[in-house]
């Protein structure tokens, strides 16, 4: 089966796969009457389905095109995989692909830095009309780094077609606040997307999707995914707190003068935003509770707490925009504290509902917060 790229030379769509109309489209009502583009798509089940405007060319006839005449022959390509004790594909969606913390993680994704050498992954990229130009671009240089492990890249702008039978879903796209907003004031406009979202999910991704919202304010947008997917278990949704632990982890080794890795157990409670605590009184240094190691008690339970709890503001008067890059950097380490055996006497957080544990907690309050562990 031959699977070929679906640029021509100057880069312009091949194929496009219209919305068809009809049964599926009544168990999806949100569903927007959009395209889907695949670039690396089975070229004989495009012509199958009759969605392929032009045939692929013969291997003969590609000269000189470059990456846009790659084909993959997923027959041998299997046998190449098991031969090399891959595991099964992964199919991970991102959501605000086009957007400059995506710009980051998706070459880390396609790399294997996150799920393993031994992982092959399909990336499934979701944009808008407002960025669909730029997807396609983002799905070039995807394409053109040549990742191994990298055996898909689709992208589209309808969530019930890009989220279909995803394992996982990287919903990060969003409008990012701009300086001296906080991060509540986007609910207006973010909170829909995620309701939306939460909706395409729950019709049509794979059953245990696991879900990282991103996009701000995170905890209430996962919140609101969660209770409009309401087929997936509460617990696979999180919002990403991982980077306030990383801040703070950073800031505990710069004022004990010791190495990031020496700093533990670091939990952030509450939302991320502005009241977020940093949890100073459980980490540890090296093993030893933070407090014995830091003796500046001033220094632990006001400039520590405000510095955490500002970062990403004072980050924005700074660059303009809001973080991005080691915003990728903690969506890898969400990931990888979620596929990994945590490491003994350790955790790690992430916002999950509480309601999920609400017989630990003996309450039926919603919150979206919690440090955790995962066994192997
Ligand atoms: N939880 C966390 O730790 C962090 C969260 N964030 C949040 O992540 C989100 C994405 O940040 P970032 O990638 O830097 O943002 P960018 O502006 O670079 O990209 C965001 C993407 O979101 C989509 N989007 C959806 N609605 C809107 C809208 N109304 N205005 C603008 N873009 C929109 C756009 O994609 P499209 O058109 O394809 O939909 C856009 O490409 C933001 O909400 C930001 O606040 C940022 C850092 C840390
Ligand atoms: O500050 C912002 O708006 C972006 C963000 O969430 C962060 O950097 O923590």
């Amino acid at each position: 089966m031959g699977l070929s790229t679906a640029y021509s030379p100057a880069g312009s769509r091949l194929v496009t796969t219209p919305l068809g109309a009809g049964a599926a489209q009544l168990l999806r009502p949100r569903r927007t009457p959009l395209a889907t583009v695949r670039c690396s798509v089975d070229a004989a089940k495009q012509v199958q389905d009759g969605a392929a405007t032009v045939a692929p060319e013969k291997p003969a006839s590609r000269k000189g095109f470059g990456v846009f005449s790659t084909i993959y022959d997923l027959k041998a390509d299997s046998e190449h995989c098991k031969s090399k004790s891959w595991k099964k594909l992964v199919s991970i969606a991102v959501s605000g692909a086009a957007g400059m913390i995506s710009n980051h993680l998706l070459f880390k994704l396609a790399s294997g830095e996150v799920f393993g050498q031994d992982q092959p992954i399909a990336l499934k990229l979701l944009g808008s009309e407002r960025s669909f130009q730029a997807l396609e671009g983002v799905a070039m240089e995807l394409e053109d780094s040549l990742y191994p492990l990298l055996r898909e890249v689709s992208i589209g702008m309808d969530p019930y077609e890009v989220f279909e039978d995803v394992d996982w879903a990287l919903l990060i796209g969003a409008k990012p606040r701009g300086p001296g907003m906080e991060r509540a004031a986007l609910l207006d406009i973010n909170g829909q997307i995620y309701a939306d979202q939460g909706k395409a999910l729950n019709a049509v991704a794979s059953p245990n999707v696991k879900v990282i919202v991103v996009g701000n304010p995170c905890n209430t947008n996962a919140l609101i995914c969660m209770k409009n997917a309401p087929n997936i278990p509460a617990k696979n949704f999180h919002a990403l707190t991982r980077l306030d632990e990383n801040r703070a982890k950073c800031q505990l080794a710069l004022k004990a003068g010791v190495f990031y890795d020496k700093v533990s157990n670091m939990t952030i409670w509450g939302n991320h935003s502005t009241t977020q605590v940093p949890d100073f009184l459980n980490a540890k240094i090296d093993g030893r509770p933070a407090k014995e190691v830091i003796k500046d008690t001033k220094w632990l339970e006001e400039e520590f707490t405000l510095t955490v709890q500002n970062r990403g503001g004072v980050l924005i008067q700074k660059w303009g925009r809001s973080s991005a890059a080691s915003t990728a950097v903690s969506i890898v380490d969400a990931i990888r504290s979620l596929v990994t055996p945590t490491p003994e006497g350790d955790w790690f957080s992430s916002g999950v509902s509480l309601y999920y544990w609400k017989s630990l907690w003996h309450s039926r309050e919603h919150r979206v917060q919690y440090a955790m562990q995962i066994k192997g």
